[in-house]
């Protein structure tokens, strides 16, 4: 379970530990360090001295919350706590998160804006990585917990920063919600009660989505007449989900939207762009392509090759095959000096009508500009005989040669 030394958690632990004497189940604990408070290292004490008392195994996992590029400590920190959650080797991991909490998070995501995933707020369980996480307490309410601890005479450490009202949940949990109880007694179940009705809409728009995205998708790219028939909300939910499946990063609605647009609407010659933290959407030539911004691309030396195999060179993102074709380069230079190189500018390649630049071959394949300049060259020794997937070196091409093709990631 996760022990934070809260009131919540050291409540979830008593009723674990009651469990675990009736049905006799593996119980340990794991406490995340983020060493942001000065009282840190005394949660940390508590939380381990109560564990011994219980005779509860208890991890305690120093983190690093260093925050930059405009996140906030808060999400860092439970970034850090969820990379440890998943890093369990337990069946599940369970949270003591409440009723109240859930509340708060519905009403925090909706004053965020967030969409249908965001209030469904979280689950009583769900897969995270290899972890379950567990959420037994998600019908409880804090006070009914905190009736508990008392009356079990358990001790818990306070956050001081929980009282803090610059914090938008503190704000809620103190000034806002505390109005609300006072005219509507039940707004927690009515909260939990949209918070599921969210979650089956966030399922139901993942489902459409991805079959969408299976029929427009044709070669690992969109084909534009088919996503050009789908309505404007699915081709949103289309574009989005494409997005999160490639980990490409998750783009603002507006910019969604206007990419959307553009792609519709955009002169034949233009490739509207949607820039995203990790790579990029581009239409290019009645296609949308998904471009993932390739690490700093170095040289690779390719050993072990075969005819009919396939290799993912290090630091690459993309899978180099090599097919046996009626002509292409000579099987024994397999066994050889062969490398992969990033583009420097200014190659060239033999060609039939001579020597052709590899950026001419690039556009004439009809690639767009994000991958033009992140496609690898194959270089024998110190000679350029291939643009993979592209063109071959009409110097060395033979009869019953094998060809080398690239598969952007
Ligand atoms: N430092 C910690 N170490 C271990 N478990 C923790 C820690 N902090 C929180 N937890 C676990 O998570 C539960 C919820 O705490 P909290 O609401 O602060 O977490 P959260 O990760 O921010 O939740 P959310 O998923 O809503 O963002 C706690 O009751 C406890 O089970």
């Amino acid at each position: 379970m996760g022990l934070s030394g809260g009131m919540d958690s050291m409540v979830l632990l008593d009723l674990l530990v009651q469990a675990r004497a009736r049905l006799g189940f593996a119980l340990s604990a794991v406490h995340v360090h983020h060493g942001l408070s000065r009282h840190a290292d005394a949660w940390a004490e508590r939380c381990r001295a109560v564990c011994m008392s219980y005779g509860v195994e208890l991890r305690i996992e120093r983190v690093q919350v260093s925050v930059s590029g405009g996140e906030s400590l808060e999400a860092v920190a439970r970034r850090e706590r969820y990379r440890v959650y998943a890093a369990s080797s337990a069946d599940a991991l369970v949270l003591a998160h409440h009723q109240d909490d859930l509340a708060e998070t519905v009403l925090l995501q909706l004053l965020r804006g967030g969409g249908p995933r965001a209030l469904a707020a979280m689950p009583v369980w769900r897969m995270h990585e290899k972890v379950g996480l567990w959420r037994p307490m998600l019908a409880v309410r804090r006070s009914q917990i905190e009736a508990y601890a008392q009356a079990h005479h358990l001790l818990w450490v306070e956050d001081e920063s929980n009282a803090d009202t610059r914090w938008r949940r503190n704000l809620l949990r103190h000034a806002v919600l505390p109005e609300i109880a006072g005219q509507i007694p039940h707004y927690r179940q009515h909260l939990a009660r949209s918070a599921a009705l969210c979650a089956d809409a966030a399922d139901i728009l993942r489902e459409v989505a991805c079959a969408d995205l299976a029929a427009v998708k044709t070669g690992g790219r969109l084909a534009m007449p088919a996503f050009a028939a789908l309505s404007c909300a699915r081709q949103r939910q289309l574009l989005a989900y494409w997005c999160e499946q490639l980990a490409l990063g998750q783009p603002a609605p507006s910019a969604l939207e206007h990419f959307r647009q553009q792609l519709l609407g955009a002169a034949a010659a233009a490739s509207p762009c949607l820039a995203l933290d990790s790579g990029a959407l581009v239409r290019y030539r009645g296609e949308v392509w998904a471009c993932r911004q390739s690490p700093a691309c170095a040289e690779v030396k390719l050993t072990g090759l075969m005819p009919g195999s396939a290799v993912l060179p290090l630091g690459w993102a993309g899978c180099l095959s090599l097919t046996l074709k009626s002509s292409g380069l000579p099987v024994d230079w397999l066994a050889g000096d062969l490398r992969l190189l990033p583009r420097q500018g200014g190659e060239r390649l033999a060609q039939s009508v001579g020597r052709k630049p590899v950026k001419t071959l690039l556009q004439e394949a009809g690639l767009p500009p994000l991958l033009r300049e992140q496609w690898p060259l194959l270089y024998r020794g110190t000679e350029l005989v291939a643009v993979p997937g592209v063109a071959i070196s009409s110097d060395h091409l033979q009869a019953g040669g094998w060809v080398p093709q690239w598969t952007p990631a």
